[in-house]
């Protein structure tokens, strides 16, 4: 996992990593300020029974309440609407829970908005768990390989609902999620760079 500030311009592929120039790398301290978690599982043995690995993704499951998983591949063979989906993803959105993935194959991108609204990409690969926590501001593309495959964990019944930033303001969720980080002040508009007090 890599994290940067992004900067895509205008018509540009979204699919490239658009490092903003002279931006900096962003750190792992830094995602966990936003509450965004990382941890890394081997892919070869998460699922095997008696690896350590496995253990560790047992109890992780266990300690948060993830009783269920499923697989999604995003790639053009794999996901009917293949590029309909991508839009949708990309859309920038909230959850009303954690979003938790796992990559198992593939590579793609999860962009989140930080506390001034700018975007933050975070780069993933076989091995890389990230959990988005409920009602942060977000949205994923693949990579230029055009294909990813990801376990999601759910503490319900596996299902996917984007609330699109445009109707999410006010949503329980992204209030919470502002709640819990009062140490960070979030700008209420995507233009507006300035910190509200
Ligand atoms: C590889 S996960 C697919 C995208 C998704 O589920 C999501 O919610 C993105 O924000
Ligand atoms: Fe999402």
């Amino acid at each position: 996992m890599r994290a940067w500030k992004l900067e895509i311009p205008p018509g540009a592929d979204i699919r490239q990593p658009h490092a903003k120039p002279g931006g900096d790398e962003v750190s792992l301290v830094e995602l966990n300020a936003l509450g965004v978690l990382y941890q890394y599982f081997a892919p070869s043995d998460y699922d095997k029974s008696g690896t350590e690995t496995h253990a560790r993704w047992l109890q992780f499951r266990s300690d948060h309440g993830f009783k269920y998983a499923d697989v999604l591949e995003v790639s053009p063979e794999q996901l009917p609407d293949f590029e309909s989906k991508l839009q949708m993803f990309f859309e920038e959105h909230i959850h009303a829970d954690p979003e938790v993935r796992y990559v198992t194959a593939g590579s793609g991108y999860f962009d989140v908005r930080d506390e001034s609204d700018s975007w933050i990409r975070i780069a993933v690969e076989p091995g890389d768990m990230l959990v988005l926590p409920a009602g942060i501001y977000h949205r994923f593309t693949v990579d230029s390989s055009n294909y990813i495959r990801a376990v999601r964990l759910f503490a319900d019944e596996p299902q996917w609902v984007p609330i699109n930033r445009t109707s999410a303001e006010r949503h329980p969720a992204r209030l919470a999620y502002e709640q819990l980080y009062p140490e960070r002040s979030f700008s209420t508009e995507p233009e507006q760079q300035a910190l509200r007090v």
